[in-house]
């Protein structure tokens, strides 16, 4: 590093403090904590995101401002590595320690003896160039200062400013961007791609089996979604949308919103008696997660809930459809799908997906690690129960596809070529998103004439409960087997067993969350009696082994 870097560090990283006695983690999803601890997080992960955009040759790197379903209060910052896809593993523990450093001193120390490793020039030779974007927080303008102050104090970086945009539009616009640097990816672009694939989704209905499915109703958990949404339902004027919870007068996440609706199972706010009936969606407040959901009767908030296990199940279906209308068992390619759940789907969705002859591959828990198992198939799909997933295609398969739409002489082949083209134009490729993904799902649901009730009888879920226990140190639990089985403490693993035999169809694990200071106690059985039954003695015996003790 040379002198005048130094200086521009030095002067600058003054202006932003770290916060005192606290410890920041970069964790399942970035840091998160309250945003009023967060700026010199911002500032830091800005210059982390210039580094990363010099490591990889000048390529476009995305820094988002969000705290997804947190309360208001919260914020959080992440990055999004040259794909679109989250930051590579190996730079979080450098996000951690330049996070943690307590002075400009000892940050600048870190930087320079992290550059010299990694071999990045820090004397303003080469460009890097950083697209920020954030959701609909008040702190998020002020952090995403400090993360400009952070980007522009590393030699020869830029910072390009999207504003207000959804998570999955920061992570496409990287993609899109870096695959082809003279493309234009704005928010435009975002748009007119979705709705494009969209309409050609639905021109590629048979007219014969077209019927209409009504109305769908999104609750848009008072975030960034609502008015995204709205320009989507301007583009697409024909399709029937009703958009509630914009954030116009309720507050982000209370009680609303898809991780509200998927862990409390119950309707959100502004939702009714008159809704009975109706499809109706809740996507979460950076529009990542979405799930689906009916209510079920007047007077109380009871609902059906359509899960991210049933979103995936359906594009499972779709994709194998059109793959076997486009290859039969003797076609010389046969291109590989898998499907990448983690160990909270429900165990139904999974015979389902292994009963239609699907591959099911488990990750342990976050996007980072079904995402990159994803990317080792021709289409790779994934989706974690709460809704965040999306659909991965390989180049191979992609120009495959391409000659195959164009050389088809059967109208019913070339149509399927077609159909499968559009779901990789619509469907977010750099992360799950739950814009492009209600549109496939309303896509798939036109196609197949299906009610929500239709889609929702494809299986039956098991009975499921999950807990939460506060221990003294949750990382005394170490799992294996994408957290299925504990390794550590010794004796806790054959005492989970030894209770869920005792329950047909029983099925329990626990792992210490990467989001809260918590162990998750995840339980399944026939009944929900007994799922509740099974989840509670299994937390005991958490607390037994971990709790508070003296
Ligand atoms: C059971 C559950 O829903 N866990 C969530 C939650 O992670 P935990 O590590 O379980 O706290 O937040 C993650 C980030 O949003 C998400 O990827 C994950 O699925
Ligand atoms: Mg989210």
């Amino acid at each position: 590093m040379d002198e005048q870097q130094r200086s521009t560090f030095l002067q600058s990283a003054s202006r932003f403090p770290p916060p005192k006695g606290i410890k920041l983690y970069y964790g399942t999803a970035g840091f998160r904590t309250d945003a009023s601890i967060l700026q010199s997080t911002a500032f830091r992960i800005g210059i982390l995101a210039a580094l990363r955009s010099l490591k990889t040759g000048g390529a476009v790197i995305g820094l988002m401002i969000t705290a997804s379903h947190n309360k208001v209060s919260d914020n959080g910052v992440k990055v999004a590595d040259p794909g679109g896809e989250m930051l590579t593993q190996d730079w979080e523990p450098f996000a951690d320690s330049i996070a943690n450093a307590p002075d400009p001193d000892s940050l600048i120390q870190l930087i320079d003896e992290f550059a010299k490793k990694e071999g990045i020039p820090l004397n303003g030779t080469k460009a890097a160039a950083i697209l920020l974007g954030r959701d609909t927080r008040p702190s998020g303008e002020s952090l995403v200062e400090a993360a400009k102050q952070g980007i522009c104090s590393v030699n020869g970086a830029i910072a390009i400013d999207m504003g207000v945009v959804t998570t999955p539009q920061l992570h496409w616009m990287v993609r899109t961007r870096n695959k082809d640097l003279q493309a234009s990816a704005s928010e435009l672009d975002y748009f007119d791609q979705v709705s494009t694939s969209f309409r050609c989704l639905i021109d590629l209905i048979p007219k014969t089996s077209y019927h209409g499915i009504g109305k769908l109703i999104v609750d848009c958990a008072n975030g960034v979604g609502g008015e995204k949404l709205q320009v989507l339902k301007e583009k697409l004027s024909w399709l029937d949308v009703e958009i509630r919870n914009t954030g116009k007068q309720g507050i982000l996440n209370e009680q609303v919103g898809a991780d509200y609706v998927q862990k409390d199972k119950v309707a959100p706010q502004g939702f009714g008696g008159p809704d009975v009936g109706i499809r109706c969606a809740s996507l979460d407040g950076d529009a990542d997660r979405l799930v689906y959901f009916t209510i079920i009767t007047k007077g109380n908030n009871q609902i059906n809930l359509v899960d991210g296990d049933k979103i995936l199940s359906l594009f499972a279906l779709f994709i194998k459809d059109q793959l076997s209308i486009l290859t039969d068992d003797t076609y010389e390619y046969q291109p590989r799908v898998g499907v990448v759940q983690t160990a909270y789907a429900n165990g139904a969705s999974t015979k389902y997906l292994k009963d239609l002859g699907l591959q099911v591959i488990f990750t342990p828990t976050g996007v980072k690690y079904l995402h990159e198992k994803a990317q080792e198939y021709d289409i790779g799909i994934y989706f974690e129960a709460n809704g965040h997933g999306t659909i991965l295609f390989s180049d191979h398969f992609l120009c495959w596809l391409e000659d195959r739409k164009s050389t088809e002489k059967c109208l019913e082949k070339k149509n399927a070529a077609k159909r499968l083209w559009a779901v990789s134009k619509l469907i977010n490729q750099a992360v799950g998103d739950a814009l492009s993904g209600l549109l496939l799902v309303e896509a798939i649901l036109q196609h197949m004439g299906w009610s929500v009730d239709n889609w929702n009888e494809l299986y039956h879920d098991l009975p499921s409960r999950q807990l939460k226990v506060k221990v003294a140190d949750r990382t005394a639990i170490v799992t294996t087997n994408a957290e299925t089985i504990v390794q550590k403490p010794p004796g806790i693993q054959e005492a989970i067993t030894a209770l869920t035999v005792k329950y047909p169809q029983g099925r329990c694990f626990v792992r210490p969350s990467g989001t809260e200071d918590v162990v998750r106690v995840y339980a399944e059985a026939s009944t929900q009696e007994a799922a509740d039954e099974l989840a509670s003695c299994v937390a005991k015996l958490v607390d037994q082994f971990l709790g508070f003790h003296i």
